[in-house]
């Protein structure tokens, strides 16, 4: 006999083994809300009386007195509030966390001015919660900066006129540098500046958009002659050679630097000729080594020589190691045809370059992915695991485009047959919910109704320091929707201002509240084989998160067409039925419970209403007053379970399951639900197929036909032949389960044909959920020959 699947472990939602799909923060927030919900209105009320007043120094003596010990993190911790029990430190097993309760200004733009336009004022002239327009401050270090967090540095500073002020910056302005710290005595300017109300403390000066400080060099002339640090004048030579050893003693952000400095000190035509050529390449180097490649790419290409008539090896070798950074920029910018051109021209000059080989070869093989797909069966080797797998995005079969009712959404350009790849594409960033407590964050927009948590808040440094550094990926970013308070942007592009990017980083924050995936398994779903595709340390890691730029595009159904599962930094959507070309690809924000105001509660927080033909037909139904209660009451039956088990008959059980069962179906009737989903049908009908495998075989296969059945599927059994409809169904593990126990029966009954029609269609739901069919022979057994 083949044993049929085991019984599931209770689960509260009829569907809560549908893969989680994006996470929604505002439900984590449950847990600090009230508390949260006092610091803000304490906050509010301070920022209100406080507005426009002159900033009171004698306040903000005793914190800066005690910068002097040059630790910040204690002076600042008053101003910070610490949010739930911290874990004790003797306990290495207590792993409660601390978050720390970071509150923002009120939302606000970057400046877009140069500094240039700006006028200097001091910091006696600042008042209190007010933006400075068309105003800017030229400060100096006068401590060492520190972390106050991960996402936070603080550093006394001073003006020329001697008055002191304590200034928070976020990471996102000290982006890649080595020690992510401001130097003491490094001079800067705040642009636009905002002096603002931190809970409990007096105030603080904050920098919240990266471009709104700029570090100047020790001898800008525009900093006081008190302040400037005397150089020796360094020749172009010189700063290149000094960005070269910092270059081999890996510190290629000084490097960048040196090499900035020595362009600053060219003529034009130096710029031109081989000097300027080298310090090109060069930089393209440091660049690399910094992930800027934007920036790398650029500076190979204007590093490329013009070769003279006569044969120069030297030159051509130049050119050679130009191109291969070129390609190498492309190549990590997904922009593989340029990578192409690149490898093409390094072999053109040495036709038997290995590296230039190789590279060639493993482009060609991208290019070849975005045509054709990842070979997932492949990607599952050892390379696919650890964060980013070296493989193409797989987009041609999908477009964005306007849908009638809900914003843009992505289309189906071709027809795509169930279980077929939708889409692949690689993540823009993945973040794992830090394990850490001091790397757990809340941060709070004081208007906003949610805060970032977690996972959240260092996504949000992620895709800031990557769109800093490689501002050609901002368009696409910035494209995406970004919620009702912000409105689509008529030119996506991310403007430069005194040569820097300028991004606003509230639209990012929502940006990434709206679009981000979930990434992390069900518990349910282990079994399932996801775990193949997990990246090491980061599976049931709950509250791990990803953004995908084209894949962000996919509205919500609850009678979703497309599934999707990770290959390390990877998402993978496959049909989940024959989708039709020019049909929107939908898929599924969160698990669906059964009950229509829960469901509806959980899409408000996408802002949302979902209108597929189950929502609507839910709310059409006079009977979901009813249904949630019986809900409520085979919920609290299951809960009692374990117990009634010891106590009650078996039988009786099972006539209790039919009895609620029998109420439950009434609340479905026939004319608003014809074809549709009955979800609230499900997890009893799952319990009476378990609670009768051993007892009664031909009644368990019953039910599990109804779960089936609840789920959509409209399935027929003629002798060996299988119909199975999947209009308006809602493929589901338990669907796999159920499909894999009637295989199992009909084995049993001697139907093998049969049984291994059924096995099949388990294995490509299997597929269709998992991304691919490792773990399905770990659950279901090998099958046996037919
Ligand atoms: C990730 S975005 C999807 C793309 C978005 N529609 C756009 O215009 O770019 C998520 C947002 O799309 C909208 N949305 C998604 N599914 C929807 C649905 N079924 N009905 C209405 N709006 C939906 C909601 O505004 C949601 O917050």
């Amino acid at each position: 006999m083949e044993p049929l699947t085991p019984p599931p472990p209770y689960t509260e939602n009829a569907n809560a083994s549908i893969p989680r799909h994006s996470i929604s923060p505002s439900e984590k927030l449950e847990m600090v809300q009230a508390e949260l919900e006092i610091a803000k209105l304490r906050l509010r009320q301070q920022t209100r009386e406080r507005h426009g007043q002159r900033r009171d120094i004698s306040s903000r003596m005793a914190v800066l007195e005690r910068m002097t010990t040059q630790h910040v993190t204690p002076a600042l911790r008053g101003s910070l509030e610490l949010t739930g029990p911290g874990p004790d430190p003797s306990n290495k097993t207590d792993h409660r966390r601390i978050a720390w309760n970071m509150i923002l200004s009120e939302e606000h733009a970057p400046s877009h001015l140069s500094m240039t336009t700006l006028t200097k004022i001091p910091l006696r002239a600042l008042s209190m919660e007010t933006h400075h327009h068309g105003k800017m401050l030229l400060l100096r270090a006068t401590s060492v900066s520190a972390m106050h967090s991960t996402m936070q540095t603080c550093v006394a500073v001073e003006d020329e006129y001697g008055d002191h002020e304590l200034l928070t910056i976020y990471d996102f302005a000290v982006i890649n540098h080595p020690s992510k710290a401001v130097q003491n005595g490094t001079s800067f300017v705040v642009k636009e500046p905002f002096f603002r109300t931190v809970l409990d403390e007096a105030c603080v000066l904050c920098i919240d958009h990266p471009s709104d400080i700029l570090f100047l060099e020790p001898d800008d002339p525009l900093i006081p002659l008190a302040w400037r640090v005397e150089n020796i004048p360094k020749s172009p030579l010189q700063w290149k050679q000094a960005g070269n050893v910092a270059l081999r003693s890996q510190n290629p952000w000084e490097a960048e630097r040196c090499y900035n400095r020595s362009f600053a000190a060219m003529t034009a035509s130096q710029e031109n000729d081989i000097m300027g050529s080298m310090v090109y390449r060069n930089r393209a180097q440091a660049r690399l080594c910094l992930e800027h490649w934007d920036g790398a790419y650029d500076d190979a290409l204007a590093g490329m020589q013009v070769l003279p008539d006569i044969h120069d090896d030297f030159l051509e070798f130049q050119n050679m190691k130009a191109l291969y950074r070129a390609g190498r920029a492309a190549y990590e910018l997904g922009t593989f045809d340029r990578a192409l051109s690149a490898y093409n021209a390094v072999l053109e000059i040495s036709p038997r370059n290995t590296d230039g080989l190789r590279e060639l070869r493993r482009t060609e093989n991208r290019i070849m992915e975005q045509s054709t797909g990842i070979n997932l069966w492949k990607a599952t080797g050892p390379q696919a695991h650890g964060t980013n797998v070296d493989h193409a995005d797989f987009l041609r079969r999908t477009e964005v485009r306007q849908t009638e009712s809900h914003g843009r959404g992505l289309f189906a350009v071709e027809a795509i047959a169930c279980g077929d790849i939708v889409l692949c594409e690689k993540a823009l960033a993945l973040v794992p919910t830090p394990a850490m407590p001091e790397t757990f964050h809340l941060v709070i927009p004081p208007a906003a109704s949610r805060g970032t948590f977690g996972a959240q808040s260092n996504m949000w440094t992620a895709v800031i320091q990557k769109v800093l550094a490689n501002p050609s990926i901002g368009t696409k970013l910035l494209s995406l929707y970004a919620g009702p308070n912000y409105p689509p942007l008529k030119d996506p592009e991310i403007p430069m201002v005194d040569g820097r990017p300028v991004i606003d980083i509230f639209r990012i924050e929502n940006i990434i509240e709206y679009n981000s995936f979930g990434y992390g398994h069900d518990p349910e779903l282990t079994s399932f084989g996801n775990t193949s595709l997990a990246t090491p340390g980061m599976d049931n890691m709950d509250g791990s998160m990803g953004l995908w730029l084209h894949a962000s595009a996919i509205n919500h159904s609850c009678l979703f067409n497309a599934e999707h599962s990770f290959v390390g930094d990877m998402i993978i959507f496959r049909a989940t039925r024959d989708i039709a070309k020019d049909e929107e690809i939908t898929t599924l924000y969160k698990e669906i419970n059964a009950d229509y105001d829960t469901r509806d509660t959980a899409f408000r927080t996408w802002n949302f209403s979902c209108d597929c033909k189950m929502c609507r037909a839910d709310r059409a139904c006079p009977a979901t007053g009813r249904r949630k209660y019986i809900l409520q009451q085979a919920k609290d039956f299951l809960a009692k379970l374990p117990v009634l088990n010891a106590t009650v008959e078996p039988r009786k059980i099972i006539l209790m399951f039919e009895d609620l069962l029998g109420q439950l179906e009434k609340t479905y009737p026939d004319e608003l639900y014809n074809g549709l989903p009955r979800l609230g049908l499900i997890t009893l009908n799952r319990y009476c197929a378990y609670a009768y495998c051993f007892s009664d075989p031909d009644k368990a296969i019953e039910h599990s036909f109804a779960v089936i059945a609840a789920h959509g599927y409209k399935m027929k059994i003629d002798g060996d032949d299988v119909e199975f409809d999947r209009t308006d169904a809602m493929s589901a593990p338990q669907v796999v389960d159920q499909l894999m126990n009637i295989s199992k029966h009909k084995l049993n009954k001697g139907h093998p044909v049969l049984a291994s029609h059924l096995r099949d269609l388990a294995l490509e739901m299997y597929i269709i959920i998992n991304g691919e069919p490792s773990g399905f022979e770990t659950r279901y057994g090998r099958g046996r020959e037919h």
